[in-house]
């Protein structure tokens, strides 16, 4: 019996939505994920890009509201959208949006109440990887890309998987977390703390460390945006590129807030940028 629920299919453009169910056995609860794949005639092996959103959000956020399915079924992308956090009555939360269930930050939390279910990272690089890959028979080249938390997620999985990743692009991602209040929080509760055990989970701490294979990056950053100065100042992370001779491009965005309505205005272009590069 396949360890996947199909949820919904809905026909979109020259492609597929799909929203599926599993259990997880990491996270130790139900999780749902939302796949979209263009025409398989046209595009039997398609390129998979992995989507990570921001707080608050679930599976559907981006598959709602990004219309990124259009571009994608043009450019033959498959795209995989996982939720945030492990979800249920079960697990430990918050009543705060930015900490528990919906902001979960793509790391292995080691604290109390968290540890026992809060696994994003091992989740997606591992169980739902091979989930894809034999399941669902998606084995090609693979991109990666998010958005706020899902974009410091994005660039902390790119950055630490060069081999697996062929490009990364982000929307105001939080690139050091260990330095502003959504990621001090975050990692306190999670990882504890002792600030050592951050590092592998800040974008600009690991590209400072870098060596090996250097991924592209793209990044768009509203300058509209309220979180801009507090939470995201993604030119720290540009510095930290510079000093490593790493390929990174940042892009501010003149008008653009921190919504989806931005995210809708560029990802084509994210999605050209991916295709582009695998290309090279
Ligand atoms: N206070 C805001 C902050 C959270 C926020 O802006 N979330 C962004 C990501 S950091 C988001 O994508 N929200 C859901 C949406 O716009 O669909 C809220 O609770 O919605």
């Amino acid at each position: 019996m396949s360890k996947v629920e199909n949820l919904e299919e809905h026909r979109i453009f020259d492609g597929m939505q799909y929203k599926y169910r599993h259990h997880s056995e990491l996270l130790d609860c139900p999780m749902t994920f939302s796949l979209f794949l263009p025409n398989k005639e046209k595009f039997p092996e398609p390129p998979l890009l992995w989507w990570l959103s921001g707080l608050t959000c679930n599976d559907d956020n981006f598959t709602h509201k990004a219309g990124a399915q259009r571009a994608a079924a043009r450019l033959g992308i498959a795209m995989i959208m996982p939720d945030t956090s492990p979800r249920g009555e079960e697990i430990a939360d918050s009543s705060d949006y930015d900490l528990g269930q919906g902001a979960g930050f793509y790391l292995n939390a080691t604290q109390e109440p968290w540890a026992s279910h809060y696994k994003m990272y091992d989740y997606l690089t591992e169980e739902l990887t091979d989930l894809v890959r034999v399941e669902l028979g998606l084995d090609g080249p693979e991109f990666i890309s998010g958005h706020s938390m899902g974009g410091h997620g994005a660039l902390v999985l790119g950055l630490r998987n060069p081999e697996r990743f062929q490009s990364i692009t982000a929307f105001a991602p939080i690139v050091n977390p260990s330095e502003v209040p959504w990621g001090i929080k975050a990692f306190e509760n999670y990882l504890g703390k002792t600030e050592e055990d951050w590092a592998e989970w800040d974008a600009v701490k690991l590209m400072k460390q870098h060596s090996g294979k250097r991924v592209p990056i793209l990044i768009d950053q509203g300058d509209k945006d309220p979180f801009y100065k507090k939470e995201l100042e993604p030119a720290k992370l540009v510095e930290a590129a510079k000093e490593k001779d790493y390929p990174l491009q940042l892009r501010i965005q003149s008008g653009h807030d921190h919504s989806y309505y931005t995210i809708a205005t560029f990802i084509e272009e994210h999605l050209e940028f991916h295709i582009n590069e695998l290309k090279k």
